[in-house]
């Protein structure tokens, strides 16, 4: 799979890690820094991975920052992504089952490298159930509900 990653400063290490072991289990990863660990802003690399993500360069995203939250939020202003705030494996793979998650977010300093793995396991492994679901993904396309009609 064509996997995009991107973090802030506070998870270069992670991001690294990361990187290596998706690239290990035969992915083609692209690492859109940062590359050092001098202070950098979430949302500069959050819309990075976004702008890949959305024009399919990237079939998938990891977004990472010191808790994982400024990074979702700044991914999550694409209308085309759907990145989720996981911390351990389950939501990971509802993530991907019910909610077609495109993209995942998660903190470095929060979720240690091995809880990471797990989580990325499954964002990678488990397909979307469509059917309900994918009505309800459908209408996420919109910022705001229409009126009724
Ligand atoms: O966005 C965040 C908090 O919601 C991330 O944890 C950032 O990595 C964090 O804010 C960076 O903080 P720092 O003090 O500048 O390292």
């Amino acid at each position: 799979m064509r996997i995009a990653i991107a973090s802030d400063h506070a998870a270069v290490d992670l991001k690294a890690e990361l990187r290596d072991w998706m690239i290990e289990a035969g992915h083609e990863v692209a690492d859109l820094g940062p590359h050092d660990t001098s202070s950098v802003d979430y949302p500069d690399y959050g819309f990075k991975l976004a702008e890949v993500v959305a024009d399919g360069t990237a079939e998938r995203g990891v977004a990472l920052c010191g808790s994982g939250i400024g990074i979702a939020i700044a991914v999550n202003r694409h209308p085309a992504v759907r990145c989720a705030l996981v911390n351990e494996p389950l939501s990971a793979e509802l993530a991907r089952s019910h909610n077609d998650a495109n993209a995942i977010a998660m903190g470095a300093r929060l979720v240690g490298a091995e809880m990471a793995k797990a989580c990325l396991a499954a964002f990678l492994d488990t397909a979307f159930l469509g059917d309900r679901h994918q009505r309800r993904v459908d209408k996420l396309r919109f910022s705001v509900q229409e009126p009724a009609q």
